[in-house]
């Protein structure tokens, strides 16, 4: 983690720089994926899946024998703990549903709005390096909700041509259509395009890593609907004196340990918080199983000291993390503050693994700062919200002049004359 003391303003800019390849970096190698996979369809899937997951495989598509076999293989307390989040993810996002609500701009010009699900939807699952069946829930709970028909997911592949149980089992309680054995820009090609395997959707949901996200930025320049772009995970803590230097570099870890290209960073405005948190991620880095992905990221990270817990608010703004923990007391004066982060977790007892798992809220968040202007995955990004109105005759004779008014200003003679031919029907009756 890279120490760095009192940094002048004029160098946050830098500092809030991701370290993850740029788009001019990767877009050649993902637009050549694209090629193949529209002038080869499955068998570009085939040949991709021995290339970056090693494995050669038979079909592309999960069968219902796989799927039947996964129950067995889930131990009965992991099923449980997936059907405790599962309620808490309905039960958060099933508040999100907005009722119609009709308004009467002016006497008789009736206005509402109606959410309506997005029919094909396009769930990615990462599963590179861990096999995220939380994401299924945190994708395929909303999508349920909002009525979406179609749900296709896709993720990478074990070696040995297998999906893990977990996400098969979570597949199942969905009720997903389609399970297909592709992970990378790949699969964002095929559910972007269709391929034999694999049916074009609306909509491609999911995080992943760069070329993951990179792929989906790419193809929604192509008129596919994406999410957000969901990348490597990161966290921000903000700690003062009050934080347990053992918990804050458990949580730093927690986010570390998705992979290499992911970003950490404390801040904190005591010197010897910093000390303490450093110790303490040595301590629990050594017996971390994923500590080659853990160590590679902390070298990315960074430790931050600050002048007040204004500027630490200043900056965690600037970076606009996906995950924001305040490990402070007195959270709530800052909390108002907040102008840019994915989600926020407040006070102690508040680890950000309770977001990734089963509090309720959503993982699926954006990083790289794109959380100054996006929000992470809601009910409403299953939904399109059409708008209905109804004008009576009463309506239009009290709206009518105001519409050919600004039809004749802006020297649109045919809209004028849509509301004038009505007008002067309803005058002769
Ligand atoms: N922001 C969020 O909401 C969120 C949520 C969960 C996970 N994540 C992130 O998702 C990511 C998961 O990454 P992962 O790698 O484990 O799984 P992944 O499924 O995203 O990616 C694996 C695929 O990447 C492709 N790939 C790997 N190396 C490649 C290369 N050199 N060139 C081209 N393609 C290549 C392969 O096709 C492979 O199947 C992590 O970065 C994690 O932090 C983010
Ligand atoms: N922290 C990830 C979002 O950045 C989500 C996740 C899934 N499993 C564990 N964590
Ligand atoms: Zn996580």
């Amino acid at each position: 983690m890279r120490k760095i003391i009192n940094p002048a303003p004029q160098s946050w800019g830098e500092l809030v720089q991701r370290p993850t390849k740029n788009l001019d970096e990767l877009e050649p190698g993902i637009l050549e994926t694209f090629r193949l996979v529209q002038e080869q369809g499955d068998e570009a899937l085939l040949q991709l899946a021995q290339k970056y997951d090693g494995v050669r495989l038979q079909s592309l598509v999960t069968t219902e024998k796989e799927i039947a076999e996964s129950e067995a293989k889930v131990p009965q307390e992991l099923k449980e703990a997936i059907l405790q989040a599962y309620s808490n993810i309905q039960l958060f996002h099933t508040q999100q549903a907005e009722p119609v609500k009709q308004i009467e701009t002016m006497n008789g010009v009736n206005c509402w709005r109606k959410s309506v699900a997005i029919e094909k939807v396009g769930l990615y699952i990462p599963g590179g390096t861990a096999p995220l069946f939380s994401t299924l829930l945190m994708l395929g709970v909303p999508a349920r909700i909002a009525g979406c028909k179609e749900l296709v997911l896709c993720t990478p592949p074990a070696k040995d041509g297998s999906i893990h149980p977990a996400i098969l089992y979570t597949a199942s309680l969905l009720g997903v259509n389609r399970i297909v054995k592709a992970g990378g820009a790949q699969a964002i090609a095929a559910m972007a395009f269709g391929i034999e395997s694999v049916p074009a959707v609306h909509k491609i949901f999911g995080p992943g890593n760069q070329y993951v996200t990179v792929a989906k930025q790419l193809v929604s320049k192509a008129g596919v609907a994406i999410d957000l772009p969901a990348g490597p995970s990161e966290v921000l803590v903000m700690a003062d004196e009050s934080a347990n230097p053992a918990f804050v570099a458990a949580d730093l870890l927690s986010q570390a340990e998705h992979g290499a290209d992911s970003q950490v960073v404390l801040l904190t405005t005591s010197e010897e918080v910093l000390q303490q948190v450093e110790q303490e991620l040595e301590t629990q880095l050594r017996v971390l199983p994923r500590k080659e992905f853990a160590a590679k990221a902390l070298e990315n990270s960074l430790g931050i000291i600050l002048g007040s817990r204004q500027e630490m608010l200043a900056f965690s703004n600037l970076y606009a993390p996906e995950h924001l923990i305040l490990s402070v007391s007195d959270f709530e004066e800052l909390m108002d503050g907040i102008a840019n982060a994915g989600s926020v977790f407040l006070g102690h007892y508040s680890p950000e693994s309770a977001g990734d798992y089963a509090s309720g809220t959503n993982h699926t968040l954006p990083t790289n700062g794109y959380a100054r202007a996006y929000s992470g995955v809601s009910l409403d990004s299953f939904v399109k919200k059409i708008t209905f109105q109804y004008i009576t005759r009463e309506g239009l004779q009290h709206i009518g002049k105001t519409i050919e008014t600004m039809a004749e200003a802006e020297g649109l003679e045919a809209h004028k004359n849509a509301v004038s031919i009505r007008l002067k029907e309803l005058n002769r009756v």
